[in-house]
């Protein structure tokens, strides 16, 4: 990550802590709290099983475009712009939207020197082999090698979204591992946090008690979480 500091303020501790606990965890802790909206649909995957992140969401709302725009010196304008709005410990969030890679390896490079965490897009990329190699962690619903140019753009950014099926606000905290991606309302990490990372010890103790014969009924009865 690169040495900037964030604009305003916002903890980059929590969300390395969410990253650390994953999406089950995460998604187990807004279950206790009665948030069972927040789990993204499971067509937004991980471009390879490693992938894992935490950030704070910067969103970027996208619309189909039918032609370039008349001028080349507005060409990707607003999706430029949001690239270099960010900050260290953002992840995008990105629209819905098809027939187009919004993502790729340059925009990836851009925001990496910005200290961004990561990518959540529902939307395609392209450039996979490139993202994969420099590990920047990026979940998209498809890979697509067409460029975005004349077919996608981006409309808004910083506004709420929707995204894999929930909506995102700016600032809200996504956690996204190999299991799916989960959105952290920004008003509940703390309480998500603390019960994850309990949950987090009990299933550790529990795990070794298993794996030296406990029964599965004795360890619930004992633990009381799965
Ligand atoms: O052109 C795009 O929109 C994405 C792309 O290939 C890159 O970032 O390398
Ligand atoms: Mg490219």
């Amino acid at each position: 990550m690169s040495a900037r500091q964030r604009t305003d303020g916002r903890d980059l501790e929590a969300v390395n802590r969410l990253a650390e606990l994953g999406a089950a965890l995460a998604s187990d802790c807004l279950d206790r709290l009665g948030v069972t909206d927040m789990v993204m649909d499971a067509r937004i995957r991980p471009l390879t099983p490693g992938f894992r992140v935490a950030g704070y969401a910067a969103t970027v709302k996208v619309v189909a475009v039918d032609a370039p725009p008349a001028d080349f010196s507005d060409a990707y304008k607003m999706e430029i712009a949001a690239v270099d709005a960010l900050q260290p410990g953002d992840v995008m969030v990105v629209s819905e939207s098809d027939g187009a890679a919004f993502w790729g390896e340059l925009l990836a490079s851009a925001s990496r020197f910005r200290g961004a965490a990561g990518v959540v897009a529902d939307s395609c990329a392209r450039d996979a082999n490139a993202l994969i190699d420099m590990g920047f962690p990026s979940f998209v619903r498809g890979l697509d090698p067409r460029d975005s140019y004349g077919r996608v753009d981006v409309e808004e950014i910083a506004v709420p979204v929707d995204c894999g099926g929930v909506t995102v606000r700016p600032g809200d905290c996504v956690v996204a591992d190999i299991d799916g991606v989960v959105v952290v309302p920004a008003e509940r990490v703390a309480e998500v946090l603390a019960l994850a990372e309990e949950k987090r010890a009990t299933e550790s103790t529990m795990r070794g008690e298993l794996s030296t014969g406990l029964s599965m009924e004795a360890a619930f009865a004992k633990f009381k979480v799965l």
